[in-house]
């Protein structure tokens, strides 16, 4: 296992993740509707989908942190739900509008998530110290959080989740909010972590993006899994991944029409 203390996310056989049967209600609403999935190991793997497709819900459900209606999920061969410190020890996550100690220093934080982790604490430091220098954050390093931008807080939010060296890392819109310096830097750490044989899967609604990064695709409509498979398969003949997910989420060629006549021109 590459997890807390390792030295690289090892290859697995197995999928790093397989969903089975997967359901989770709001009330009316129905935000992810039955599905299967299985996610390779090893690979960049990009979920995608329109405002509401249920992506949140179902990493949520994925990494633990909400309870589905039915249906099973394992990550690094084991059941999210019998056996959550088994997958938590393993996994790396940086949930959609994150919650941090916000009192707490950027060194702070990852000292106390690298402790939490059962990490020595020399070894936090020494983490801690090359990824606050890799993330371009040493300078801010004794900021609080809660001065963080939005940029700094997704890549605090990035070392916190890297730190103990997970087999899996789920990052729910990582490059939202953040400037192309900062993306290039995040994407070149995403990069080296894959290349080691670790998975990444991440959210995201910017096609380019993911089209550059992923070489594996999942696109979610609806509550459910409308393609899913290595990059190519899923772009198929279209042009671009943006072209076929506006296709495969059936909304090629909606526009606004005549419902906006009164917007812009001479008053
Ligand atoms: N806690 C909740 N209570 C009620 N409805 C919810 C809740 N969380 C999600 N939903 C609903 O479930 C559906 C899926 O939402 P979800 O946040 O998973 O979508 P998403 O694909 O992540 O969207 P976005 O790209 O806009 O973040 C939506 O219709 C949303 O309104």
């Amino acid at each position: 296992m590459a997890g807390a203390g390792g030295t690289g996310g090892a290859v697995q056989a197995a999928p790093a993740v397989r969903i089975e049967g997967l359901w989770k209600r709001f009330g009316e609403q129905i935000a992810v509707s039955g599905i299967d999935l299985e996610l390779p190991a090893g690979r960049f793997v990009g979920l995608v989908g329109p405002n509401g497709a249920g992506k949140t819900t179902t990493l949520s459900m994925v990494t633990g942190l909400l309870r589905p209606d039915q249906g099973r999920v394992e990550v690094a061969g084991h059941d999210v739900w019998r056996d959550p410190a088994a997958v938590k020890s393993r996994i790396g996550v940086l949930p959609e509008g994150m919650r941090f100690f916000e009192r707490l220093s950027g060194r702070e934080l990852l000292g106390y998530m690298g402790r939490l982790r059962g990490l020595p604490g020399d070894e936090v430091d020494k983490r801690a110290t090359q990824l606050l220098d890799v993330l371009d954050l040493a300078g801010s390093q004794h900021k609080l959080v809660v001065d963080y931008s939005t940029g700094m807080r997704k890549k605090i939010g990035l070392a916190a989740a890297l730190l103990h060296n997970p087999e899996v890392l789920f990052l729910d819109e990582p490059f939202e909010g953040v400037d192309p310096v900062s993306a290039q830097i995040i994407r070149g750490v995403l990069e080296r972590y894959t290349a080691s044989g670790a998975t990444v899967v991440f959210s995201s609604h910017v096609m380019e993006l993911v089209e550059s990064l992923c070489d594996w695709v999942a696109v979610m409509a609806g509550g459910r899994i409308r393609a899913a498979g290595p990059l190519a398969d899923v772009r198929g003949a279209a042009p671009s991944l943006q072209n076929a997910f506006l296709e495969l989420v059936g909304a090629h060629g909606r526009d606004a029409g005549e419902a906006l006549d009164w917007l812009g021109g001479a008053r």
